[in-house]
């Protein structure tokens, strides 16, 4: 049996690519330089995949910032605005990535949305009337090369264009029956080239399959490949899909034209029914997507020995692969130093997964049940992890209806709270964190190292907040924040200081171009031993006259961006965490803060990909679990919450009944498309909607941001906006976030003496 893997992390095992890109981000170090350390880290991977005995090889996996990017860069979607910038190639790629303010002019980045449902980000390619599309790229066939060169035998792979023409935005009249033709060819050329440099397999990845599909979307699936694959040569077509089954198009013709159909065995709720049903084809050879490539948790192998054996009933032709990408998970847990051996023997990152892999076809192939690997991993299996907590589940299981309800209702509170309050009319505000600058890193760092004590470390802290309120008094702003100086991450952060986390030290994954996570495990019941956040943001409220909010991570996202357990389920475990946070929330209020903001920024994340599944699966408890965290507040405490990445419209009537009393959300990088269906829902929570995009080192203008909030105004009443950034501001630079805030301000003043 063959072993495949999906795709690679490329952050480099110590954040390599990271660290010199931001370098050259500040022009410290050369494109050569960088080109050089991105050169470096692929073929230390190929050689450690090829080492490690796996076969098909990813090459073409590796970004300098996104896949998605790459593709679009491939086949000259460059929309104009970055094109007449007349910038090196290397830098009109960054600038479609970051945007680009400079000599050269002033454009916003392309749009970022989550990868399906992964803290990933890709950006959004864009397809405008007059793009031509055609082969201008070279990275598939210098990569495939360069790994050749490495004597590594890669299988490149492609973001397939059915994917690609589901995530491209159409920008002018054209759609996609206009330009699947020149898809089609350019997608032809690619496959041709790649067949003359002798590639034996070429991977097409197409996670668009696992979303409800209607019958136009089956038709072009199947144009786009009879067009393709009639240029097929000798190179063996994998068709690649991961993140769900693939019921909608499993059993059709188009299928059969593949020499292998990778399938997700791990997220695919149905992909073994419908393999177990419907049989396979008898001429593809099935990739069956076995080791999660989402999760860390070690792969049971007696589970994957049952599946392929079920597998084996209705094909023989099995290549093992990953799930997914290894993207979504750290490099190995070698660089762990802390943990104790007894919790890392649970773990399996990228390395260790590829011996996973291995060690499954080993077993498979020929050792059986007798293999020392599968006896090891059945002794780990068999083992009671500690972690458990009786008070923990008695505490949720004796939750009631009543605990998810507040009271009085929103409309009674809008009225108490305007009364308490009395902001002005566009009340301004930020969603919580301020740079966290070298200093604020360096004082942490110290810490965890045992450098400074702990009174030198909140002291540094203390004064990071003194001056950041000041600041924005100075800005003018409304409604302060204490800047989460204290937090590396939201969700690592609150990870750390809730019982039943484990976190670790390098386990980091990247979440878009140079940005990345270190996402907490959650090992066990979930429980808050003591207040978390109550210290600072009382010192920071004692600061000031102004209102400062409280700040908290709320129980979804915290599920969403850490490692969940797989022995209990997501709501029981998203449940646990709520009541923590519940506590907090609490405790905040009986320390005199008027105003707590519960973000919740990943809520959509785990939204089921298919809308059959979305109430039963996930709304059903996700919602409830953000209500039982501030149920219980007096009715003159302003709840605020914050989602980032506004692609809600469809869950619009879900957001309103999380029944918070204002919710800040990213609305600039989408064109403000959310604000159309605010209106249509008869959204009662008042709304923040970002006026400027965070993501991105550029100022916006004053008139930039009056601009925005004007096209609010038309869908949103007056008394219910807020004007905020995006998102936090802990990426951006010191200098940029003033000059950003002291424009948002002066917009917001401007505005309402015309109101
Ligand atoms: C808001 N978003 C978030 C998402 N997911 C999260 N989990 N958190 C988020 O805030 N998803 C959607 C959006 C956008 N995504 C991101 C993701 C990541 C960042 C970000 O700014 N990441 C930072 C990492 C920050 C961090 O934790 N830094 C540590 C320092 C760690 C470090 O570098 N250690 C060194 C050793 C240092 C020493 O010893 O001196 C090392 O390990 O080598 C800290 O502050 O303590 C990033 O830089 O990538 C933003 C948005
Ligand atoms: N309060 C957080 C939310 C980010 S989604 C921050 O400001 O960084
Ligand atoms: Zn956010």
């Amino acid at each position: 049996m063959k072993i495949s893997v999906v795709g690679y992390p490329r952050i480099g095992a110590d954040r390599e690519l990271k660290h010199i890109s931001e370098q050259f981000f500040k022009k410290d170090v050369t494109a050569t330089e960088l080109m050089a350390a991105g050169a470096a880290i692929r073929k230390e991977q190929w050689l450690f995949q090829k080492e490690s005995g796996v076969d098909l090889i990813p090459s073409n996996d590796f970004s300098f910032y996104d896949t998605v990017l790459d593709t679009a860069v491939l086949f000259n979607l460059v929309p104009h605005r970055y094109r007449e910038l007349e910038l090196e190639p290397l830098d009109t790629y960054f600038a479609m990535a970051r945007g680009y303010q400079g000599k050269k002019g002033d454009v916003k980045a392309l749009s970022m949305k989550k990868w399906f449902n992964t803290n990933y980000h890709y950006l959004v390619p864009e397809i405008e009337d007059d793009t031509h599309i055609t082969v201008t790229g070279t990275k598939p066939f210098d990569e495939f090369l360069e790994a050749r060169q490495a004597g590594v035998h890669t299988k490149p792979v492609l973001l397939g264009p059915f994917t690609l023409l589901k995530l491209a935005r159409f920008t002018g009249s054209k759609t996609v029956d206009d330009v699947k033709e020149d898809i089609v060819t350019a997608y032809r050329e690619v496959l041709t080239r790649l067949n003359s440099l002798d590639a034996t397999w070429i991977q097409y990845d197409e996670p668009a399959l696992v979303r409800d599909l209607t019958e136009d979307d089956l038709y072009l699936f199947h144009e786009l490949y009879d067009g393709i694959l009639s240029a097929k040569g000798s190179s063996k077509i994998l068709l690649q899909t991961y993140f769900g089954d693939i019921r909608d198009i499993y059993g059709t013709a188009p299928l059969q034209k593949f020499d292998g159909v990778g399938i997700d065995f791990v997220e695919g709720s149905q992909s073994l029914e419908l393999v177990a049903a419907k049989g396979f084809p008898e001429d593809t050879i099935l990739f069956a997507g076995l080791v999660n490539g989402k999760n860390i948790w070690r792969n049971d192998y007696e589970k994957s020995l049952y599946l392929l054996g079920k597998l084996q009933e209705k094909t023989t032709s099995i290549v093992l692969s990953t799930s997914c990408s290894l993207l979504h998970v750290p490099y190995s847990v070698k660089a762990e130093t802390k943990l104790p051996s007894d919790y890392i023997a649970h773990f399996a990152f990228a390395q260790e997964k590829i011996c996973e892999l291995a060690e499954l076809r080993d077993i498979f192939d020929n050792a059986g049940r007798e293999h020392p690997a599968f006896i090891r991993n059945r002794q780990l299996f068999s083992q009671k992890r500690e972690g458990s907590n009786p008070a923990v589940q008695d505490r949720v299981g004796a939750i009631s209806g009543k605990d998810y309800i507040r009271e009085p209702a929103f409309v009674e509170r809008e009225r108490i709270q305007k009364a308490r309050f009395h902001f002005p009319l566009l009340p301004t505000t930020t969603i919580g964190s301020f740079p966290q600058t070298f200093d604020v890193r360096r004082n942490r760092s110290q810490f965890k190292k045992e450098l400074i004590s702990e009174e030198q470390y909140k002291d540094f802290n203390k004064k990071k907040i003194a001056d950041c309120i000041a600041l924005q008094e100075e800005i003018g702003l409304d409604i302060l924040v204490h800047g989460e100086y204290e937090r590396n991450d939201m969700v690592e952060y609150f990870g750390e200081c809730l019982d039943g986390f484990l976190f670790t030290e390098k386990a980091w994954v990247q979440s878009y171009g140079t940005r990345c996570v270190k996402p907490p495990i959650i090992w066990g019941d979930v429980s808050r031993t003591r207040p978390i956040t109550v210290e600072y943001s009382v010192f920071a409220q004692s600061c000031t006259d102004k209102t400062v909010k409280g700040m908290l991570t709320g129980p979804v996202t915290i599920l969403n961006w850490s490692f969940p357990r797989e022995d209990i389920s997501l709501k029981e475990s998203t449940l646990q965490i709520a009541l923590a946070i519940r506590d907090e929330v609490l405790d905040l209020e009986r320390n005199g803060i008027s105003i707590i903001q519960v973000d919740e920024a990943a809520l959509r994340e785990k939204l089921p990909l298919r809308k059959s599944d979305w109430f039963t699966e996930y709304l059903d408890w996700a919602i409830p679990a953000f209500r039982l965290v501030h149920s219980n507040l007096k009715a003159e405490t302003q709840l605020h919450t914050h989602m980032c990445y506004s692609e809600f419209s469809d869950i619009i009537r879900s957001i309103d009944d999380m029944d918070a009393d204002v919710i800040t959300f990213e609305a600039s990088r989408s064109d403000l498309t959310i604000l159309t269906a605010l209106k249509d829902a008869g959204f009662r929570t008042e709304v923040g909607p970002g006026v400027y995009d965070i993501h991105s080192p550029r100022v916006p203008s004053v008139a930039e941001i009056k601009n925005a909030l004007g096209s609010m105004l038309a869908t949103v009443p007056v008394e219910k906006l807020w004007v905020n950034p995006d998102c936090g501001l802990k990426t951006r630079g010191t200098e940029e976030t003033i000059s950003s805030l002291r424009h948002l301000v002066q917009a917001a003043r401007e505005l309402r003496t015309v109101l």
